[in-house]
């Protein structure tokens, strides 16, 4: 055996759910050769037990079928966090870490990313919730496929529903449909508050959040009521789109709030027929705001027909079209922000005691 031959016999192994190989990811980090034993250390960056087994399997197959008598595979990866190492009022314990997913403006495709990075999260190993707080538009239960199914109460409390491996729960699904109703700030904080006292959401990693759009009093109560481990902006590239992203950093900031990068959606169009990426409204154009918040583009999505048809149609293209490119750059996103939630907690996690409400009880914030 040769550090060449068994380059050769790893680079056929792709990185489950890429096309990508390991030795192009630059994951085989060291090579020991002794006479046809080999022993490799692979540097993976998911913490998902399935990920790493399967990299073991194929690896040892093919360093055999290259000729070596015996194949170790050290695989590193990064620990799951055991507990959140967040501090401050958190009225969910039993959920380590929460995602708050934000856009500055509506139509962006907040939802439609909440929902793939919410599965890709649960497809590389995470217990995840996912929370549509969008109480002006509840369009999750659609894209979820669970439109007609009503939540099971429990006394008081109610159970979120199931769906392709997460726990969901809207407002829709608590409505009538077709009903609307008129949000006054405090009956929105009471809201976002049940959503995450009174739903019996299970021992989750994460709890994806996705936000009504704007910054107002959800995204001021959820960061008061939870630690909120990270926030994710979704942005598209025009300028307009822009100008309303930068507010959605600020609000992150202004709540310290790590951010864990911003998505660019409906970035560029994947012609269906050729497989060939345009640019239509100037792709890359978020990067230089990504810079002035100190964070990155961790996913551009194009546009493609099968996002909006799988949204319609409750059929989430990370679920049904795991190989497509839209689901594989979803799942590289949520990896991203998973090595991220690790780095915050690693690092002492975030503390909301500097957001909460200062005044006194019973005066009015508008009277100091
Ligand atoms: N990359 C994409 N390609 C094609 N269609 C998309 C893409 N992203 C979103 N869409 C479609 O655009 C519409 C708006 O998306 P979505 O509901 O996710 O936006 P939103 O920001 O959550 O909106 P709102 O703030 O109104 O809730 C949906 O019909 C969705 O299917």
């Amino acid at each position: 055996m040769t550090e060449q031959i068994v380059n050769e016999a790893l680079s056929k192994v792709t990185y489950p759910g890429f096309t990508k190989d390991i030795v192009t990811f630059g994951f085989v980090k060291d090579i020991q050769i002794s006479g046809n034993d080999v022993s490799i250390t692979i540097d993976i960056t998911s913490s998902a037990p399935e990920v790493a087994q399967q990299i073991t399997d194929e690896a040892q197959a093919e360093l055999k079928r290259a000729g070596a008598t015996s194949a170790t595979i050290n695989i590193k990866a990064p620990q799951m966090p055991k507990e959140s190492s967040s501090k401050g009022k958190n009225i969910a314990p039993q959920v380590k870490n929460f995602l708050m997913v934000s856009s500055g403006k509506g139509g962006v495709g907040k939802s439609t990313t909440s929902v793939n990075i919410a599965i890709s999260l649960a497809k590389q190993g995470k217990k995840v919730g996912l929370l549509d707080a969008d109480i002006y538009g509840p369009n999750i239960p659609r894209m979820m496929g669970i439109a007609d199914i009503k939540p099971e109460v429990n006394g008081n409390k109610v159970l979120p529903i199931n769906a392709y491996g997460i726990e969901v729960m809207s407002m829709g699904s608590l409505m009538e449909e077709g009903q609307s109703l008129i949000w006054r700030g405090a009956m929105i904080m009471k809201a976002i508050e049940q959503f995450l006292r009174d739903i019996l959401w299970s021992e989750l990693d994460v709890l994806v959040i996705d936000m009504p759009p704007g910054t107002g009093d959800a995204q001021l109560t959820l960061a008061q009521s939870v630690p909120v481990t990270a926030g994710l902006t979704v942005s598209t590239p025009q300028s307009v789109s822009l100008d309303d992203s930068r507010r959605s950093l600020d609000m992150f900031k202004k709540l310290n709030i790590p951010i864990a990068g911003v998505i660019e959606n409906m970035s560029g169009f994947i012609a269906p027929d050729t497989g060939v990426e345009y640019d239509i409204f100037g792709k890359g154009t978020t990067q230089p705001l990504a810079e002035e918040f100190d964070t990155e583009i961790i996913a551009e999505i194009p546009i493609e027909p099968s996002i909006r048809t799988g949204g319609d149609e409750g059929k989430p293209i990370s679920y049904v079209a795991p190989t497509s490119e839209s689901a594989k750059r979803y799942a590289a996103a949520a990896e991203s922000i998973w090595a991220t939630i690790e780095k915050i907690n690693a690092e002492g996690g975030v503390d909301n005691q500097a957001v909460q409400p200062t005044t006194p009880p019973g005066v009015s914030a508008c009277s100091m």
